[in-house]
C-alpha cells in the first residue's frame, strides 16, 4: 500500500515500546509513517489522571476512518485507545460523547470530603474487626482441614502435600491400565489408585534425577491450584527399577492433541485461555500463608505438550522437569542454582516455544523475572494456538468461514520441524510472530486479543505482560464479549 504523502503523527513512547520507533522516521515529537496512514494513541488511567502511554504511527496498519482521535475504552476503562487519519491527529484525544469522558477529577466540596472521610474511617475500623475475626476462623478451619482439596477435580484428597513432607504411595495400591503418553524421560499410564482414575508417570531408574527434580516442584508447599495438575504422591517399584509420580488424570490429554482434534466456541476457548494463564500466574507467584511459603517457580518448558485439558474444559500445567524454583523475596533459595549449573540449562525447553532471548542465549539466568518472562512468550504462542481453533473467531469472517486446520506456531512459515537457525533468524532478527488474521480487527474482541498477544510475545522480556495481567485481561474480556 502506498500513500501520496506520508502521514505525520505525534510521537511519544516509553523506552520499552521501542517497536513504535521502527515504523517511521522520528524527528523530535513527530513521526513520519512508513506504510500506514493511521496515527494511534494509548492512554492509561493512573490515580484518576489520563497519562500518555503511546503516541505514534499505528503499527497494526488497521483502518482508521476518523479524522480526530476518538477515545475507545479498553480493559474496563483502564486503557484508552484512539486511532485517526489526519496529520498529528493523535496529539489530542476526543470523546465521542460528552458523557463518555471519564471522571478523572473529583468535584466534591471540602465538607463532602470530610463527611466521606469520617464514614470511610468508621467503615475501615469495622472492616478491620471483621477481617481479624474471619482470619481467626479460617486459621482454625485450615488447621482442621489441612489436607482437604482446593481443587475442582473430584479426585479425593489422598494425602496432604501442603506441608513439605513427601507423599509416599504404596505402589501395590496402584493398578496400571494403559499407556497414554511417552515423554523423553517417562512413560505415562492411565491407572487406578484407591478407586480413582489417575495418571502414573513412570521414570526408569536411569532418569531418577528427572523424577527427583519434578517431585521437588510438586512437593512445594501450596502447589495446589486448579490450573496445575493435581499431585497425589510418589512411589517406587519394589525392585527399585522405576520411580512413580501419581497425578490427577486429565481426560482430554494434552492441549496439543486437544487442539488437533477439536475446535471450540468463544466461551470454551476463553475458558482454556483463562485457566491456562491463571495456572501460570499461580506458578509465578510467591505465596505466604501462615508459616508456609510457596516460592516463585518458572516452568521453562511451556508448550502444548505440557498443558493438559481436564474433563471440565480447563487447562492444567504439567511436566515440571525443567522448572526452576526462584529466589524468594526473603532471599532464601530452595533449589540449587549456582551459575555453572544454570548455564548448562540455558536452553531448556521445546525449540518452537523458546523466547527470543533463550534462542539467542542472552537470557539472564540469575534474574527471577527473566525466566518468568520467557514463560510469557510461550504463553502468548499457546493463546494464539487456542484462538486459531476458535470457531467464533472465523464464523462468516475468514474468506472460507471455516476454522483453519490446526497449525503449530511458525508451522506455516517455517515448516513442521523447525531448526534453531531458522527460528533465530525469523523470531529474533526479523522479529516476526505468528500471523494474526486481519479480519479479527473487525470482531468486537479482536483488537483486545491482538493486544494481549503482541504485548506478551514482545521481543523485550521486560515489555511483556505478566501472567497475572494476562489472566486479568482475559477475565475482563469475558464480561465485555460473552458471545
Ligand atoms: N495427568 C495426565 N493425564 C493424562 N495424560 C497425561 C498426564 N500427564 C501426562 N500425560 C501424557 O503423557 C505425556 C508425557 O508426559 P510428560 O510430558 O509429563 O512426560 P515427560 O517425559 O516429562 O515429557 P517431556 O519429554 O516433554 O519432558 C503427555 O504428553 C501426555 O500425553
Amino acid at each position: 500500500q502506498s500513500f501520496p504523502q506520508k502521514r505525520q503523527c505525534a510521537f511519544q513512547v516509553a523506552p520499552q515500546n521501542k517497536i513504535y520507533a521502527t515504523v517511521g522516521n522520528v524527528s523530535g515529537s513527530v513521526q513520519l509513517c512508513e506504510n500506514t496512514e493511521c496515527c494511534v494513541g494509548y492512554y492509561v488511567v493512573i490515580d484518576g489522571q489520563l497519562k500518555v502511554d503511546v503516541r505514534a504511527c499505528d503499527i497494526a496498519e488497521k483502518s482508521c476512518p476518523d479524522a480526530t482521535c476518538k477515545a475507545q475504552m479498553r480493559f474496563n476503562g483502564r486503557v484508552i485507545k484512539c486511532v485517526c487519519n489526519t496529520d498529528l491527529c493523535n496529539s489530542n484525544i476526543t470523546w465521542p460523547l460528552e458523557s463518555e469522558e471519564p471522571q478523572l477529577a473529583y468535584p466534591y466540596s471540602r465538607g463532602d470530603m470530610m463527611k466521606t472521610a469520617a464514614i470511610l474511617i468508621g467503615a475501615l475500623i469495622i472492616l478491620g474487626l471483621m477481617i481479624t475475626a474471619a482470619k481467626r476462623l479460617s486459621l482454625s478451619k485450615e488447621r482442621n482441614e489441612d489436607s482437604h482439596s482446593l481443587d475442582d477435580s473430584g479426585v479425593p484428597p489422598l494425602c496432604s502435600c501442603q506441608a513439605t513432607r513427601s507423599c509416599e504411595i504404596d505402589v501395590a495400591d496402584i493398578e496400571l491400565e494403559q499407556i497414554v503418553g511417552h515423554g523423553n524421560f517417562a512413560t505415562v499410564w492411565k491407572g487406578k489408585y484407591q478407586g480413582s482414575v489417575v495418571a502414573v508417570k513412570v521414570f526408569p531408574a536411569g532418569w531418577k534425577h528427572k523424577f527427583a527434580a519434578e517431585k521437588e516442584i510438586y512437593e512445594l508447599p501450596l502447589m495446589k491450584h486448579a490450573g496445575i495438575v493435581r499431585f497425589l504422591g510418589t512411589g517406587r517399584k519394589p525392585d527399585g527399577d522405576n520411580w512413580l509420580i501419581v497425578l490427577q488424570y486429565a481426560e482430554y490429554g494434552t492441549l496439543h492433541s486437544f487442539l488437533r482434534d477439536n475446535t471450540s466456541n468463544w466461551m470454551s476457548s476463553l475458558k482454556l485461555c483463562q485457566s491456562l494463564s491463571q495456572g501460570l500466574a499461580y506458578l509465578h507467584s510467591d505465596i505466604r500463608r501462615h508459616d508456609v511459603h510457596k516460592p516463585y517457580v518458572a516452568h521453562r518448558d511451556l508448550s502444548g505438550s505440557n498443558v493438559l485439558v481436564k474433563a471440565d474444559g480447563t487447562c492444567a500445567l504439567c511436566d515440571f522437569g525443567c522448572s526452576t524454583i526462584l529466589r524468594s523475596s526473603s532471599g532464601h533459595c530452595y533449589r540449587q542454582n549456582d551459575t555453572a549449573n544454570m548455564e548448562s540449562h540455558a536452553q531448556l525447553g521445546t525449540l518452537r516455544y523458546m523466547s527470543p532471548e533463550v534462542l539467542e542465549g542472552s537470557i539472564n539466568l540469575k534474574n527471577t523475572w527473566s525466566l518468568m518472562q520467557a514463560d510469557m512468550y510461550a504463553l502468548a504462542l499457546l493463546l494464539w494456538e487456542i484462538w486459531m481453533r476458535c470457531s467464533d473467531l472465523f464464523k462468516g469472517m475468514s474468506p472460507s468461514g471455516v476454522v483453519p486446520k490446526r497449525l503449530l506456531p511458525y508451522e506455516s512459515e517455517l515448516g513442521a520441524s523447525v531448526t534453531k537457525e531458522s527460528l533465530v533468524l525469523y523470531v529474533c532478527h526479523m522479529e516476526k510472530r505468528p500471523v494474526i488474521p486481519q479480519h479479527w480487527q473487525l470482531l468486537p474482541q479482536g483488537p483486545d486479543l491482538e493486544e494481549i498477544l503482541t504485548d506478551s510475545w514482545d521481543v523485550e522480556p521486560d515489555a511483556r505482560l505478566t501472567a497475572h495481567c494476562v489472566a486479568d485481561r482475559l477475565v475482563a474480556l469475558q464480561s465485555c464479549y460473552s458471545i
